[in-house]
Parts: structure tokens; sequence; C-alpha cells
């Protein structure tokens, strides 16, 4: 029986079933929700009692067509005739474990990090490898530091190349993550193991407590079923042309200016009033609040959340953690500005806190600020300005998009944005928006305000990446592209007024804005799709 490349996996744990419930009845259902694999794991059973065990879960396992795999132990898998193992990194080795079982059709092994993962895969004979924790768990009492969706994306990201590298006929390995992982959390899991090339998951699911401990581990599994499905079958659209976008682009435009969505900001406190202005000259509607126990009832409300770095302190990361922990689960975009994050070690370890807890829809930054996002040190920052650029800006935002499982946007003189696949070149602006304060901070806003307008329009707008648009629940590339564009060229009407200098230029940078139409977008548009 061949293994499903990106499964539902169940993991038992009797001491963790609901009292009554038996380890059969949670297995029988669990099959009936979806569950692809099963892994028998019995910690504390003496050798009979997980054979007669082992021996009734087959039976089962059998009728509903499904592979059961035995944890640790070769001899029950040998005495109940089963040739599927799991191994730990202190069991067995793959080695001994094929000895002592020829006929072995599957082995699986547990990996914390890149290189346990690569050992394992250098072999032929594994053929699935569990990565984890994800999350803290309580299923495992030695379990290792939590790794967190980005750190299990890079170590997929990892074991893949390191795969291609490999000259045998070695097929790829099936992959899980492991830990912590339940409906609420699973899809932000799948969503950074998505391959940018198909669209599809690398790696399937494997959870012990969301469906052992549920009172209904049928609708436990189906729910988790359902989520893993929507990561298999997106296929991915095609890539747009500048006509396609800019024609996305006043389609959103018109939109937003019917009916402006709002626009919770959590922002830096240098530039609250302009931001408001400018969401405001975009019939939007801003509402800037820093208190964790509103944010629920806002997200359930909002067109888009604003995560501005500029001014952050322990409290506001506290209130951009739990606003975003909202918009991810009402599928809200969320707009975010690092504001100077390579300006201190504080600001850069929350910052990776943060993306660890929130899955952004839209990154956008100045040259510094994604350096140091990317962990690229040839680009200088100045507090929160960008002292220098990238010597390849297109490779920086396709790899930072990818890195990110987001659409980046990085700012400058030339703008450049991309979801992974495409990049786009924007040439619009004046050297003026270079010379106030928070330019950058309201082309946040723009950005947000299309950002809503692509969410409100998600059943008509397809996104090019799917995984955004699980995310930002529409299409955030053109977004992007439409609140760059509102801001640069609105920048260049307010110039043709001759500002007498900055000031007076904010003035008709905001008057710009307000009176901004699509023709105006599209007649001065330099944007091309590199
Ligand atoms: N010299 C320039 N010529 C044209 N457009 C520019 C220039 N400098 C900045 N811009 C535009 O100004 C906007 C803000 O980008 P910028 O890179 O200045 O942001 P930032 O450094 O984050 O600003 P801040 O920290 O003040 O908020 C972008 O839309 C960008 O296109
Ligand atoms: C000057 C400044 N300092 C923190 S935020 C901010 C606004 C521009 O980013």
């Amino acid at each position: 029986m061949a293994l499903p490349r990106s499964p539902l996996y169940l993991v038992t744990q009797r001491e963790a079933l609901p009292p009554g419930v038996s380890l059969e009845q949670c297995v029988q259902e669990a099959l009936q929700g979806g569950v692809e694999i099963v892994q028998l794991r019995e910690k504390h059973a003496d050798s009979r009692e997980f054979l007669e065990i082992a021996r009734g879960l087959q039976t089962i396992c059998d009728a509903a067509e499904v592979p059961l795999v035995i944890n640790d132990r070769v001899d029950i898998a040998l005495a109940c005739g089963c040739r599927a193992v799991h191994l730990g990194q202190s069991d067995l080795s793959v080695k001994d474990v094929c000895a002592l079982m020829p006929t072995a059709k599957s082995i699986g092994v547990s990996a914390h990090d890149v290189s346990e993962a690569t050992v394992a895969c250098a072999t032929d004979d594994v053929s699935l490898i569990g990565i984890g924790p994800i999350y803290a768990t309580t299923s495992k009492s030695d379990a290792k530091e939590a790794l967190g969706p980005r750190k299990l994306a890079r170590i997929i990201d990892a074991l893949r190349a390191y795969e291609r590298t490999l000259s045998s006929a070695n097929g790829r390995v099936s992959i899980v993550a492991i830990g912590g992982i339940n409906a609420s959390n699973a899809a932000r899991v799948l969503h950074m193991t998505c391959n940018f090339d198909t669209g599809e998951t690398e790696a399937g699911l494997a959870v012990i407590s969301a469906i052992v401990s549920s009172p209904r581990p049928r609708e436990a599994a189906q729910s988790l079923s359902d989520i893993l499905a929507d990561y298999r079958s997106e296929g991915r659209s095609h890539k747009p042309s500048r006509e396609d976008l800019l024609a996305n682009v006043v389609r959103l435009h018109d939109s937003s200016r019917e009916s402006g969505g709002l626009l919770h900001h959590i922002t830096n406190t240098v530039v609250q009033n302009q931001c408001a202005n400018v969401a405001l000259a975009l019939r939007a509607s801003p509402i800037m609040s820093m208190s964790p126990e509103e944010a629920g009832d806002l997200s359930a409300i909002l067109g888009c959340l604003v995560i501005n770095l500029g001014t952050l302190t322990d409290d506001s990361l506290r209130v951009m953690k739990e606003a975003g922990r909202h918009a991810n689960s009402n599928k809200k975009p969320i707009v975010f500005d690092p504001v100077g994050v390579g300006a201190s070690a504080f600001r850069q370890s929350k910052t990776d806190q943060l993306l660890d807890h929130v899955q952004m829809s839209i990154i956008k930054g100045n040259a510094g600020e994604l350096a140091a996002l990317s962990g690229d040190k040839s680009v200088r920052a100045r507090g929160v300005d960008s002292a220098g650029g990238f010597a390849d800006p297109v490779k920086a935002v396709r790899d930072l998009a990818r890195q990110e499982r987001c659409v980046v946007v990085l700012t400058g003189q030339i703008d450049y944005i991309s979801d992974g696949m495409t990049v786009i070149k924007l040439s619009n602006g004046v050297p003026h928006l270079g010379n106030i304060t928070g330019s950058g901070c309201a082309t946040g806003t723009c950005i947000a305000a299309y950002a809503s307008a692509a969410h409100s329009m998600s059943t008509t707008m397809r996104a090019t990446v799917p995984q955004a648009s699980i995310w930002g629940g529409g299409d955030m590339l053109s977004a992007a592209v439409g609140g760059i564009l509102a801001m640069t060229v609105a920048a260049e009407i307010a110039m043709e007024k001759q500002p007498g200098g900055p000031s007076t230029f904010t003035g008709h940078l905001i008057d710009a804005l307000y009176n901004l139409t699509a023709q105006n977008l599209v007649e001065r548009a330099r944007v091309e799709v590199v």
C-alpha cells in the first residue's frame, strides 16, 4: 500500500482518549473522517497488550485500506504482519530495521532539524519524515523546542533542495508536520509548506490530541481533512500581464471609491494622523486602535489590518499578535510594515516572534528593512531609513515573498512587488516622497485600502498565488500594485501643483489622493511585469 504524499496522519495515544471511548472506536471514526495513515504509539503498554491492540487496529485499517504504522517496535510490527514502522532519533537505526525486517514496506523517521531530516532521506529505505514539534505539545513529555511554521518551511525547502542533489532513484519522501497541530493552526502550517511551483502543500498533518481527545473524532478528522484538501487542489493561475494588472487595479479602485473598508491601524505615534487622512482621502475608514481587548470585534468588521512597527513596544507587540491572530482566523488581509526592523536587536527579535505568530498578506518595506528580514547583510539601514539598495532587487523581493509566503513590496525610487513568482517593477513617484516622514507608512495605508477592496471582491477576483487567497481572501498582488500606484501617481499630480516645499507638498498629496481617478492611474502607470 503506497503512502499518500501529504497525508492526514493519526498518531494514537490511549491516555488522551475521552472517558468511555475505546481506541478502536476512535480510530474507526477517524478513518471515516478522512484519516489516511494510522500510527500506533504505545509508551506504557507491555508487549502482549501492545500486540493485541496492534492486531485489532490492523483489522480496522485493512478494512479501510489505510496503512497502519507501528511506532518504534519492529517485533510488534513483525508479529502482527504489519510492514510499516516509525522511528524516533533514539530508536533502532533504519539500517538495523531493514536487516530485521527485509520486507519492510515503509519506514518513517522523526526529525527536528535539517541535519536529521537530510540524514533520514539520504537512504532509499525511508519513505516518510515527520518534522516537529511545530507547536508546544503535551502529547510528548520529552518534546524539543517548538519550531513554528516558518522554521518548518525552511527545513522542508532544505530537504527538497538536498533531494535534488541525490543521484539515486530516490522518490520524493513524504513529509508530515507534527506537534500541537489542530484545526485552528493547520491552515497556517500548510500555507507555509506550499510549494511555489505547484501551489500544493509539501507536507501532510500528523495529529494526536486534536483527534484522539475529541468527543467527535470523525468530525475532528473531517475538518482537518477539509483544510488539507484546500492545499492540494488549488491550481496555480497564470502570470498576470501588465494589462491584467491594470484592469484589476481599476476594479479595485472603483470598488474602494464606492464602499471603502475599515482599516484597523496598529501604527507608530509619528504618522497616526497622516495615515488616517490618507485613508479618508481614499474613501476608507481609519481606526487607530491599540487595545487587544477590542481586536476581536474589530476583526469581524474590518477590511484590512495594518501592522506598523515604527514605535514598537512590548505592549504594542501584544496588540499586534492578538489583532493578527483574529485577522488570520477571519481570513482578513494584513499589511505589515516592518519599520526600522534592522535598527536594533529588539526590533529584529520581536519581528521574528510576530512573523512566527501571524501570517501576513503583504509585507512592505524599504531596502534596509527587507534586507533585515531576509538576513541580507549587503544593504545597510539608518534607523527607519535605508542607506543603500539591493544589487538584484528582483531576486530580493521574489526570494523574500517565497520565504514569508506572502506578497512583498520593496519601496524606493523604483518599487518592486512580488508574490514569489511574478515580479512587477513600478517607476512612478517623485523625490519629495523621500523628504516627508512617513510616506512609506502612508503607502502602507494606500495598499491596505486596495487590499480591503480585493478582500471584498475575492469571489470575483482570483489571486495569482493560491495560498495568498487563503490568508488575504483576494488578489493581494493587484492590491499592492494599486496601493503603490495610488501613492506615487498622486505624488506626481501633487508636484504639478508646484508646492513650495515638503509641507505644502503633503497638503497637495492628500488632495491628489482624494481626487484620484482610475484613469489617472492607468494613463500614468509606469508598470512593467519583469
Ligand atoms: N526618490 C524617489 N522617487 C520616486 N519615488 C520615491 C522616491 N523615494 C520614495 N519614493 C516613493 O515613496 C513611497 C515611500 O517609499 P520610501 O522608500 O521612501 O518609504 P520609507 O523609507 O519606508 O518611508 P518612511 O520610513 O518615511 O515611512 C513609495 O511609494 C516610493 O515609491
Ligand atoms: C521617524 C519615525 N520613527 C519611528 S516611526 C517613524 C516614522 C517614519 O517611518
